[in-house]
Formats: structure tokens, sequence, C-alpha cells
């Protein structure tokens, strides 16, 4: 089997955020924006202005390869571009600009609810994720009672995902968002939520899942879990990559910088 890889050549990805009209607000915008920009030089991607419509470059000109046994945080400040690169991993994003190359099967972890129906009950919603996975029945069942044992839900497991509290959607989401075993896992940091116990029972979970990953890519702003479960930190900033390299090495920059 081909080892995966992920390969980035002067890849960028910018959001429209305004198009001709509501002049004013546009320009309290722009001129707030710029702003944030000037004085913190480091919150958010670059506003632009292209053809009269307002474009936020969320990624620009990016070169990077992440290869097979890589574990890769991602730091960098609110707007930096973390979450959009990873969506653009994920492929919920494209761009014609540049060249993004995803060898391997992907698997994200980015929003607790994807996938969900909220009108279904949770058990439902396993059979429903089982189906979607190409699950036999032996493997729905397993998933089941994998599911069940984990997110820990009681009679609410039989009751409609719209019923549920915040949190007892994320430990079902968790709980089904973690079954796949992907060579390329994306994780956004929502799986850090939760109560005490919670966060004990899904750090067993994450961990058999990565370890069965060949390549993980984890954005973070806790630094003490990027050191924890990275072996290469890349720490972005306007959408660029502004350093890259060993966790400690990286990290401790970005520490004393901030
Ligand atoms: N859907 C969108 N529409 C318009 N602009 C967006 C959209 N998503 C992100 N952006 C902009 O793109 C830039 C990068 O945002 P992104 O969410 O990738 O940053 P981040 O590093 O993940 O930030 P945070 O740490 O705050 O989650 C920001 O300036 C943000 O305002």
């Amino acid at each position: 089997m081909e080892k995966p890889v992920i390969r980035l050549v002067d890849y960028a990805l910018a959001f429209p955020i305004f198009h001709g009209g509501a002049r004013s607000l546009k320009k309290s915008l722009f001129k707030s924006v710029k702003q944030t920009v000037a004085s913190r030089g480091r919150v958010g991607g670059q506003v632009r202005n292209v053809s009269d419509t307002m474009m936020v470059q969320a990624l620009d000109g990016l070169t990077l390869e992440i290869n097979a046994g890589e574990h890769v945080g991602l730091i960098g400040h609110n707007g930096a571009g973390k979450s959009t690169l990873l969506r653009a991993l994920a492929g919920i994003y494209e761009s014609p600009f540049g060249k993004l190359e995803i060898r391997g099967e992907v698997h994200a972890l980015l929003d607790p609810q994807s996938g969900m129906n909220i009108d279904l009950t949770g058990r439902e919603n396993i059979e429903l994720f089982a189906r979607m996975l190409q699950f036999d029945q032996n493997q729905t069942k397993e998933l089941e009672r994998e599911v069940e044992d984990f997110a820990d839900l009681g009679a609410f497991l039989d009751l409609p995902v719209r019923l549920y509290s915040s949190g007892m959607v994320v430990r079902l989401g968790f709980g089904l968002a973690t079954a796949p075993r992907p060579q390329i896992l994306l994780m956004d940091e929502w799986f850090m939520a939760g109560d005490q116990h919670f966060q004990d029972k899904a750090r067993a979970r994450l961990e058999s899942m990565i370890a069965q990953a060949d390549i993980l890519v984890l954005t973070s702003h806790s630094l003490p879990v990027l050191r924890e479960w990275s072996t290469r930190v890349i720490w972005m900033e306007g959408g660029r990559v502004r350093m890259d390299g060993a966790p400690d090495t990286v990290l401790d920059a970005y520490e004393a910088a901030s």
C-alpha cells in the first residue's frame, strides 16, 4: 500500500466577505479590520479589496509536506488560518490557487455534530453512521455497544438528539467520530471539550485512534497538548507558515513572542 502524504504547493484560499453596495458598512468594517491587523499584527487573515469584493486571505502561499509517521500540531493566534487549513485538507473548502495533494484515506474530527441527524435517537444515529461506514450487522452491533459504553447516555440514547444538552451531543458525536480508523486523521481542538471524567475516557479512545493513523494534523491553543501529541509543530500567522520544526523549538519561540 502506498504511504499516505499531504503536499501543498503555494496554496492559497480566500473568503469573499462583501460585495458592492452597503458601502458605509463595508468601509467601517474594512477600517476596523485593517486597524486590528495593523495594531495587533497577528489576528486574522489579510483583508483585501479585489474588484469591489472584500476578501479575507485565510491561507496564503502555503508550501509544505507532511509524511507518514508525522503528528503535526498547528499553533497560531485567532484567525491565523489553522481551521481553514484543516478544512481544506478535509476537502470541505476548495481553492483554484496553488496545489493540494493528499494520498491516503482521510477522516476529520472537526465538529461533534457533523453527520448527525438531531431528529433521530442516539441509537438510530449510530445505525446511520454504521451504514455510512458500510458496516455489516456484527460490526454495527459492536459499534453500538462501544458507543453506548463510551458515551454513557443512559436512557437518553433512545431519545432524539435534539433533546440532548451540548455536552451529551459531544459525547455521542465523539463516540461516533472516533469509530473509523483512517490513515490521515485531522483533528480540531473541540475534542478536549467535556468534563474531566469524559476527557479521561476520550483520551484513551483518541490514543487508540491516533496509534493507528499514519498522519495526524491537530490544531490547538494549548501548548502542553501540542507538546505531548506532536512530533512537529507548524506556527501559522496571517495564513502563512511562520515557523515549522520540532515542537519544543517552535512552541518556545511562540511562547516568547506571545
Ligand atoms: N467561512 C468564512 N467566511 C469568511 N471568512 C472566514 C471564514 N472562515 C474563516 N474566515 C477568516 O479566515 C481567517 C482564518 O480563520 P481560521 O478560522 O482558519 O483561523 P484559526 O487560526 O482557526 O482561528 P481560531 O484560533 O480563532 O479558531 C480569519 O481572518 C477568519 O476571519
